[in-house]
């Protein structure tokens, strides 16, 4: 391998540590924790498993969680009552509805459900547009993580062909969104791109967010590119062919242990933001 592996777990771990002293600070000034609460519908067991995953490490740094979970019978009627119940709970600082709920109900609307101020993953068309501007906002998890990954690397943006490989709503439109701020130059491959190979191949830095497992092979990747690998599939695959790409690249992120930590600790510390800025307005 001749790439240098940029280790999300360590990143994540500082992150948790500042944020905890910032819940702490909270805490003693207002008498109650931060407190996320997390909404799981149906019974979809990786999403269960990140929900455990998110309430734990805010024990862990300071941070209360409240936890709904409603069955996979629920009407969007059902899971938008009760985010609008979170949402109007002065005691609940941010929201966290686990994606993807179940097909029948409209995740679009209960995501907008959420108010700017308590949208700590980033998903409400207010967040995606204050992304897209560069306004105050809480930006959305992974994206945010993986800029602060590639910053904690020295890799500054500016001038930089990035290529973003998906345009999910929670991922690869805001994560291009964000790097377009950062002054990148960026496009957007998806299902309707024809010859992904050659614009990938064309990337300083491939952000690949397509959730499609090893989609991207290692002879594709410029010799020199950075590429960070946003999959999660079981057996520890991202989205790229790892072994391979580290041959010419010269950051790579692993999966494990790249972008999946950044994402949990950029949302705790998106929790305590909100509880700051409570205490600002109060
Ligand atoms: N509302 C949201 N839903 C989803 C998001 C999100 O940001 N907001 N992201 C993903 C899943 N996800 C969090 O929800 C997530 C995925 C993976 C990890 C992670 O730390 N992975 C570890 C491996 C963990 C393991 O399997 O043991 C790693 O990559 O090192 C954290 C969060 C979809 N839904």
């Amino acid at each position: 391998m001749n790439a240098q592996l940029m280790d999300g777990t360590r990143l994540a771990q500082q992150l948790h540590a500042e944020t905890r002293r910032r819940a702490d600070a909270v805490t003693l000034n207002r008498g109650h924790r931060p407190c996320l609460a997390t909404v799981l519908v149906g019974d979809d067991p990786a999403s269960a498993t990140y929900v455990r995953m998110k309430q734990r490490r805010c024990a862990e740094n300071g941070v209360d969680s409240r936890a709904v979970t409603l069955p996979a019978s629920s009407t969007t009627a059902e899971v938008t009552a009760a985010v609008r119940s979170l949402d109007a709970d002065p005691m609940v600082d941010g929201i966290l509805v686990q994606h993807p709920v179940p097909v029948p109900v409209d995740e679009r609307a209960v995501f907008e459900t959420i108010s700017h101020a308590k949208d700590v993953d980033g998903v409400t068309s207010a967040s995606l547009a204050a992304m897209a501007l560069g306004t105050p906002t809480h930006r959305s998890c992974t994206p945010a993580g993986i800029l602060r990954l590639l910053d904690s690397y020295a890799v500054a943006l500016s001038g930089l062909h990035v290529v973003v490989v998906g345009r999910s709503e929670i991922l690869g439109l805001p994560v291009g969104l964000l790097s377009l701020c950062a002054d990148a130059t960026v496009t957007y491959c998806h299902s309707h791109t024809q010859d992904l190979p050659t614009q990938i191949g064309r990337a300083d830095v491939l952000i690949a967010a397509v959730g499609r497992p090893q989609l991207i092979r290692g002879e594709w990747i410029r010799a020199g590119a950075v590429v960070v690998d946003a999959g999660y599939h079981p057996g520890g695959l991202g989205d790229v062919e790892t072994a391979t790409a580290a041959e010419r690249a010269r950051l790579i992120t692993p999966v494990p242990g790249g972008v999946g930590p950044m994402t949990i600790a950029v949302l705790i510390s998106n929790t305590v933001d909100a509880a700051e800025r409570g205490l600002v307005s109060a």
